[in-house]
């Protein structure tokens, strides 16, 4: 018998903090069709969580529905855990405290850039004015606080474009391809500024892109969407190195796909047995690995390395091509047993000439065994 009560214990639910931005369910029609299909995500505060896929599938809708631009036909809008947008409530876009950087979201020509980034900031003329000072010195363009937009560079533009959308203090920052204008070095600067200057404010940030390279840089979590739904989320290399399916894998970089039928459990290739657990006989699998998990070897008079439990069994192929891309270099082979290509890429520098006879591995722990889909 308890003489006083035990303590009460917490939960997780109970103690964990509401997500600073949370959509549930959220469905948009048009003409009759789902361009977003019951999408649901959670953004913590100073989190930056990418929303992935390929043109069309529905990313900058969601976004637009986030902002308060567009109204979804099902599902909700929460922001602290309090709605937003649900049902018949539908918090105009000015008043839900949130910013954003959308890529033709121009500044302001007539405006300098101190008048441009203060545009929206409420406060006397000095807090203003620090506030301004402030986030232009986190941007590095404080020396240019003067200048007029058709006076700066297009990176340039963009420093003064975060720092414009940051200066209310935006509790979520909604950025929807906001680096596509800028060329490829230039980019990965301003990208791992902008990242540095979010973090430092701690804001909530859902940043929309089609570009795998740009998700992986920039998110904590990366939301994979296509035809309008979430099909795979999580940390990048979590979804990096654990795709969902086929296309998820063959969205972060190119794949080479080895096909097979189940057979007790197993798929027999010419690289060995796979593993194929709960799958029924006769199922059709693809095995899918990247090309820089591909291992070579070099051909010992008509052989190649003995088999091994973590790599399996080499096959045979002649170099078709090598080519050198800086970091690593790629090479394709064709294949003896199928006559198709396979790319296996290995790091630094290594052309062998075509017609050189080779042989291919694959680690067992780098690859994918998905259920063959039918494609339409
Ligand atoms: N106002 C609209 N009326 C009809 N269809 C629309 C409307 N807005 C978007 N769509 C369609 O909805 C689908 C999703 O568009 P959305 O702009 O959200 O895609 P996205 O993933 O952001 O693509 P992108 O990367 O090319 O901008 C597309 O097929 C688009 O044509």
């Amino acid at each position: 018998m308890f003489e006083t009560a035990p303590p009460a214990r917490t939960t997780a639910a109970q103690t964990a903090p509401a997500p600073r931005l949370e959509i549930r369910d959220l469905t948009r029609v048009f003409g009759g069709r789902e361009v977003v299909s019951g999408v649901s995500l959670k953004v913590m505060p100073g989190q930056v969580t990418c929303l992935l896929g390929p043109s069309g599938c529905g990313k900058s809708t969601t976004l637009r529905i986030i902002a308060g631009v567009d109204r979804q036909d099902a599902g909700g809008v929460y922001v602290d855990g309090a709605p937003i947008s649900e049902g018949a409530l539908h918090v105009p876009p000015e008043s839900r405290g949130i910013g954003l950087m959308f890529q033709d979201f121009a500044l302001f020509p007539h405006l300098d850039v101190a008048r441009n980034v203060g545009f929206g900031i409420k406060g006397s003329k000095a807090e203003i004015r620090t506030r301004v000072e402030t986030l232009l010195d986190k941007v590095g363009m404080r020396r240019h606080i003067d200048r007029y937009p058709h006076e700066l560079s297009g990176g340039e533009q963009q420093r003064v474009a975060l720092a414009r959308a940051l200066a209310p203090s935006p509790r979520i920052l909604l950025m929807d391809e906001p680096f596509s204008g800028l060329d490829d070095r230039l980019r990965d600067d301003i990208r791992d500024e902008t990242l540095g200057v979010l973090k430092a404010e701690g804001t909530a940030v859902l940043l929309v892109t089609h570009e795998p390279a740009e998700a992986m840089r920039m998110a904590d979590e990366i939301a994979l969407m296509r035809d309008g739904r979430v099909v795979q989320h999580g940390a990048p290399y979590n979804i990096y190195n654990a795709p969902k399916d086929r296309e998820a894998a063959a969205f972060f970089s190119d794949i080479n796909v080895i096909e097979g039928v189940v057979q007790g459990a197993l798929c027999d290739t010419p690289f060995g047995d796979f593993l194929t657990p709960g799958l029924p006989d006769g199922t059709e699998v693809e095995i899918v690995i990247r090309p820089q998990h591909l291992k070579i070897d070099f051909d010992r008079q008509g052989r190649g390395p003995n088999p091994t439990a973590r790599e399996g069994t080499p096959a045979a192929g002649t170099v078709e091509r090598s080519r050198f891309l800086g970091a690593s270099s790629l090479v394709e082979f064709r294949m003896d047993h199928d006559n198709e290509i396979l790319r296996a890429s290995v790091p630094s520098v290594f052309l062998p000439k075509p017609g050189t006879r080779l042989w291919l591995m694959m680690r067992r722990d780098r690859c994918f065994v998905f259920p063959k889909r039918r494609r339409g």
